[in-house]
């Protein structure tokens, strides 16, 4: 089944709605180097990440200037992953001995994929905008991310303008390991629609993947 992460929480409410619709991984951004309404400081992150349960994964979305500036952040949130953008191959490599999972946001057109998927335990293949960050709500080639899923031996999640009304589609075109999606249910900026999530939630895990 393909597992379901949401990003860009900002409100404690809002993430106890997404676990209670079962997703398995929650976003918290912070440290990032782009304008978004879900931005909150490393002190709520870290609050937040205390809230969630057991078996459901926290990500600390993150755009570091090196790898010593991730492993500080890490350490302060201490999530169970830690997703880059922006980082350089060799950076990420790095933080193979990091206390969290390290995810990789690239870009489906990025020349150093190989590289990536070499120094990271998963890919995010996001619509990556120019100045790096994600939350763009804009969909990408989805054959050419299906192309790396089959080519790359990492676990790759499927990011970018994913709605409750394309991720069934998107799902059963990409087979990806997760999908992953932030303003596609919101009501507004960093303001999770509860009815959303629950619909994407429903829709992402009931897709089906021809055999
Ligand atoms: O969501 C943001 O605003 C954001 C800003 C800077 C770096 C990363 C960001 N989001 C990371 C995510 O994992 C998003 O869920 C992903 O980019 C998909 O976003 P969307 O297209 O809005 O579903």
């Amino acid at each position: 089944m393909t597992r379901v992460k949401v990003c860009g929480f900002t409100r404690e409410v809002d993430l106890a709605a997404a676990v209670a619709a079962g997703v398995d991984a929650v976003g918290l951004i912070a440290g990032v180097t782009v304008e978004t309404p879900r931005e909150i400081g490393l002190a709520d992150a870290s609050r937040l990440a205390a809230t969630v349960p057991p078996l459901v994964s926290t990500v600390l979305v993150t755009m570091p200037d090196d790898a010593g500036e991730a492993r500080r952040r890490i350490e302060r949130v201490r999530p169970d992953a830690v997703q880059l953008h922006g980082l350089d191959p060799a950076d990420v490599a790095a933080l193979a001995d990091a206390p969290a999972d390290v995810i990789a946001a690239v870009d489906p057109t990025d020349p150093d994929l190989d590289a990536y998927a070499g120094a990271a335990d998963a890919l995010l293949v996001d619509s990556i905008d120019d100045a790096g960050g994600g939350g763009t709500g804009e969909t990408h080639d989805w054959e050419r991310t299906r192309e790396i899923v089959t080519s790359l031996d990492v676990p790759v999640i499927l990011a970018g303008g994913l709605t409750p009304e394309n991720v069934a589609t998107a799902v059963e075109r990409v087979d990806p390991f997760a999908v992953d999606v932030a303003s596609g249910v919101e009501r507004e900026g960093g303001v999770k629609d509860h009815d959303a999530v629950g619909r994407f939630v429903e829709r992402a895990t009931r897709a089906r993947i021809a055999p």
